[in-house]
């Protein structure tokens, strides 16, 4: 128990999530979930599918989101360095339409727990990233939504200085946020 440090972000619902890494002389150990601690820190959503993903650097997948079954995410990098993002595209959020971004790495351990209701991407900054993360509902690819990256309106800031993007075609297809709301 205890093993986390929570810190709430300024738009609701959003935490970054500090795990405790245990070192000794063979390397670490640390938690990376445990029910009764998100519970206590208000966090006692159920996951019911974890998911992995391996992206070269230049590498952007989303910014996806599910229209009835919303996802909450928890997500974290196991190898590299990720820029993830989300956008709260809960109707009648006082911070609709606004972004969040946050470095996760190896290096520094973090988690960034997304409720329900947010686009979620993220850009490869390392060669390569490994990338898990805990979802609050099962995949329904019928249900999926997308805005494309670079919306003007959501001026989304990526750290992209000259990278060479690489975006799957389903993602440079995806819509304008003025077209989903
Ligand atoms: C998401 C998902 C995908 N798939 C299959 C479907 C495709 O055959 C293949 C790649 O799917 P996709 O290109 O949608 O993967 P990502 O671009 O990483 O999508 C994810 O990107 C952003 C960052 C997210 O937050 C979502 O979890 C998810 O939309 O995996 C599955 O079998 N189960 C799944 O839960």
């Amino acid at each position: 128990m205890g093993q986390f440090n929570f810190i709430k972000l300024d738009i609701e619902g959003l935490y970054v999530i500090e795990p405790k890494c245990i070192g000794d002389n063979r390397g670490y150990f640390m938690e990376t979930y445990n029910y009764e601690d998100f519970k206590n820190a208000g966090l006692s959503q159920v996951f019911v599918q974890d998911n992995q993903s391996l992206s070269k650097k230049g590498v952007l997948r989303g910014l996806h989101y599910q229209i009835k079954h919303p996802q909450g995410k928890l997500v974290r990098v196991l190898k590299g360095e990720v820029f993830d993002v989300v956008v709260d595209i809960r109707p009648g959020s006082k911070t609709f339409g606004k972004w969040h971004g946050e470095y996760l790495s190896e290096e520094n351990k973090r988690q960034f727990y997304v409720p329900e209701g947010f686009a979620h991407g993220f850009l490869v900054l390392s060669e390569e990233a490994e990338f898990a993360y805990k979802c609050t509902d099962f995949y329904h690819p019928e249900d999926e939504g997308g805005i494309i990256w670079n919306d003007k309106d959501l001026n989304i800031d990526w750290p992209i200085k000259d990278m060479d993007i690489i975006i799957s075609e389903k993602d440079l297809r995806q819509k304008n946020f003025r077209e989903i709301i």
